[in-house]
């Protein structure tokens, strides 16, 4: 058996647009029913879900008969739980909270075997297809994709450094905790944190590094993927089921939850 192709990161330094949805309910039956409605990612959420990492066996099994790429969020830059989601057959990881060149150099450790990391070798895993590939241990790191996340002030600061990190394949900037760090909690929309994140979009392009966001304002999606994102995603399970049912139950007269 061979290597599978890790089409996400393929895209990416071919410089095409990805457009992705974000998965927070957890099991496998909501990223399925995603992986089939036309977008090119989907990110599975252990960061902020009650997705646990034995949960993403089914939901990675579930979008792989759909041509979307699986991108998997842990709960942290941490090396046993990258080397665990890498091992459950995860290859785009997308790290939370990077806040220094050493912590992504630190992050690429953890995504590569020695003698260029330090990832735990084990040759029976998910990822391995339980043996099947059999050159996966010196194949894997072409296939595997690591983005970081910059989501404070203090991280933009040295937004470039951390971008340029040998090992780091894109840069994902987190509006909400940016908003937060910049004294405007609960408001990404606010202007201070709409020019920093637009400025950051654009000094990823300046060092040619690949840029992400999440928003869930279609005009501002668009506004990201003009001034440069190639990883954009532009809806929240969770969101467009909440917003469905409150259309349909105040469609019914019923009082707005
Ligand atoms: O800071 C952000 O924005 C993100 O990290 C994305 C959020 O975590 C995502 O869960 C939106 O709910």
């Amino acid at each position: 058996m061979t290597l599978m192709i890790n089409t996400f990161k393929r895209a990416l330094k071919a410089g095409h647009s990805q457009i992705g949805i974000w998965n927070t309910i957890a099991g496998p039956v909501v990223p399925e029913l995603l992986a089939g409605t036309g977008f090119d990612w989907i990110l599975l959420d252990t960061e902020h879900s009650v997705t646990d990492l034995p949960d993403l066996v089914p939901m990675l099994q579930a979008v792989a008969a759909y041509p979307i790429a699986p991108v998997v969020r842990p709960q942290a830059n941490d090396t046993v739980l990258i080397k665990r989601a890498l091992d459950l057959g995860a290859q785009t990881l997308l790290l939370p909270y990077i806040q220094t060149p050493a912590e992504a150099e630190a992050a690429v450790r953890a995504m590569r075997y020695a003698p260029r990391g330090i990832r735990g070798v084990s040759g029976l895993t998910r990822a391995s297809r339980f043996g099947a590939i059999k050159d996966y241990v010196n194949r894997a790191e072409d296939e595997l994709c690591l983005i970081v996340q910059v989501e404070t002030g203090e991280a933009l600061s040295r937004l470039e450094e951390i971008a340029t990190v040998d090992g780091v394949d894109a840069v994902f900037i987190g509006p909400s905790d940016l908003a937060a760090s910049l004294g405007h909690p609960g408001n990404a929309g606010h202007p201070d944190v709409v020019s920093k994140v637009e400025e950051a979009i654009l000094r990823l392009k300046a060092v040619g590094v690949p840029s992400g966001i999440l928003t869930l304002d279609q005009a501002f999606a668009r506004r990201c993927l003009e001034l440069g994102t190639t990883f954009t995603a532009v809806g929240v399970d969770m969101a467009l089921l909440r917003n469905a049912a409150l259309a349909l139950a105040k469609g019914f007269g019923r009082p707005h939850g």
